[in-house]
């Protein structure tokens, strides 16, 4: 690989980029660098030269000129000579410091980390604006999908009301296999891990740490409000079974993780709900067939209707895809000396409790087949003042079970149903217990 990725001859000044962390993505975006210099070159209107990369540990890197490796991070992005900085390793510390350091020393920054954007991104932003530079991160949510952009820019003149979508590969990849295969848990995450896609660790994907970060970005650009990843509720897929699957299918529906962005109220205040936990929708909708380690999201806006983004969430190309676009934008923006749109948190929405949020559920229940058996369930639910839209019994004797699936209510209503129910003597079993979502409104 050159050291050089603009055309050879070409003597406009090139814009130097320095490159944070070479692993997956890294290795990927500087290899695309150099076979599209060309290209990119002619997109941009300068060159982009690949002017240093910052590793741990240089000797594992042998696919880069070695020239270019430097394990002092910090020096790499206050370089006087570096225009741009593309932050690939992930993670809060030191990455929150090294790009603090480098938008304050004016380079436009472009990050796949939602890590970090959904801790702590207000702070970037803002030393972003005071610096008068960019701060792109279209790879930190929904991998190559462009997902941020159109967010920000294309539905800008829009009012959305909803995002929902699958934005976790690693776990849309297990629920896929459960339903595809009926394995449990413990044997989709097992063959996940064998495949590559679920990493050493995968506490991150499998109790929906990663969607919720993604999710509270989507929020916070959908609804142009301020939402932290400590503002999602968040639940992950490891308590789904096999029973739950073969339940979500007998009635029509298939499990997936989902992460849930909507506009609402809370005492008279606008407000905005977010979550992330497993939900049964109707094979029907949209989402239903996303497959495999695929992402897809639905939006819904006032005026456009409804948008599906569908396509890969993860990969080092996919994902050196949407870092490579950001750099070309903000490039671009540089070459004419302006900036491309900040952060938009003037709604200043309140978060919405989990408790107040409205979700039907689905509850299946061993019961022992006897007179009375259903009253008293249904006077769980009537008393905490949720309304059944179906029940349905399978079985008799020592093997009858009851499904049933409520009308939306308030989700602390339906939990403290779900308590009620567990105090029943008579319930052997409490099975399957899931949100329902994608049905057709009441
Ligand atoms: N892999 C994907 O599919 C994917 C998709 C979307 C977003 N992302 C995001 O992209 C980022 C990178 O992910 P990845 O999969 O390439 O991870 P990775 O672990 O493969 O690469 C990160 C690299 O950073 C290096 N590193 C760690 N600390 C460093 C430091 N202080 N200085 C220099 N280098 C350091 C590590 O040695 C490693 O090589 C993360 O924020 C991740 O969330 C990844
Ligand atoms: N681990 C993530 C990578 C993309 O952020 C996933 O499985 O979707
Ligand atoms: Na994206």
């Amino acid at each position: 690989m050159s050291a050089s990725v603009g055309d050879a001859g070409d003597k406009r000044k090139p814009l130097k980029v320095a490159l944070l962390g070479c692993g997956v993505v890294g290795s990927a975006v500087a290899r695309l660098m150099t076979e599209q210099a060309g290209e990119l070159a002619a997109r941009v209107g300068v060159p982009l030269e690949l002017a240093g990369i910052a590793v741990r540990r240089p000797n594992r890197h042998t696919d880069v000129p070695a020239e270019l490796l430097t394990t002092d991070a910090e020096a790499l992005v206050t370089r006087e000579d570096i225009d741009l900085v593309v932050e690939v390793i992930g993670g809060i510390e030191p990455v929150r410091s090294l790009l603090l350091a480098a938008l304050k020393s004016g380079k436009s920054v472009v990050s796949a980390n939602k890590a970090l954007l959904a801790e702590d991104g207000a702070t970037l932003h803002a030393a972003a604006a005071a610096n008068g530079v960019d701060l792109y991160y279209e790879a930190a949510v929904a991998g190559a999908i462009p997902l941020l952009r159109p967010l920000r820019e294309s539905l800008a003149g829009d009012r959305i009301t909803r995002v929902m979508g699958i934005v976790n590969g690693t776990t849309n990849f297990i629920l896929s296999r459960m339903t595809s295969t009926g394995a449990g848990f413990a044997e989709a995450l097992a063959e996940a891990t064998a495949l590559g896609y679920a990493e050493a660790d995968p506490t991150a994907d499998i109790d929906g740490f990663d969607a919720a970060a993604k999710a509270a970005i989507l929020a916070g650009l959908a609804f142009h409000t301020r939402v932290t990843a400590a503002d999602v509720y968040r639940e992950g897929i490891s308590a789904v079974t096999a029973a739950d699957v073969a339940s979500a299918s007998a009635m029509g529906c298939t499990v997936k993780l989902l992460a849930i962005c909507e506009r609402t109220s809370s005492d008279g205040e606008a407000a905005v709900a977010v979550r992330v936990h497993p939900a049964m929708i109707p094979t029907s909708h949209p989402l239903a067939g996303v497959g495999d380690a695929f992402n897809a999201v639905f939006v819904e806006a006032e005026a456009a209707g409804s948008l599906m983004f569908y396509g890969r969430g993860a990969g080092g190309e996919p994902t050196a895809s949407a870092v490579l676009g950001d750099l070309v934008a903000v490039a671009r923006n540089r070459v004419s000396g302006s900036r491309g749109a900040g952060e938009s948190a003037y709604a200043d929405l309140v978060i919405q409790p989990m408790g107040e949020v409205t979700t039907r559920y689905h509850v299946s229940l061993d019961v022992a087949d006897r007179p009375g058996v259903l009253a008293s369930v249904a006077s769980a639910f009537a008393d905490n003042g949720v309304s059944i839209q179906t029940v349905r019994q399978e079985g008799r004797g020592d093997a009858a079970t009851l499904v049933l699936v409520t009308h939306v209510a308030p989700d602390a209503a339906l939990a403290s149903t779900v308590q009620r129910l567990s105090e029943y003597e008579f319930i052997r079993r409490a099975g399957s217990v899931m949100r329902v979502e994608g049905m057709p409104s009441e």
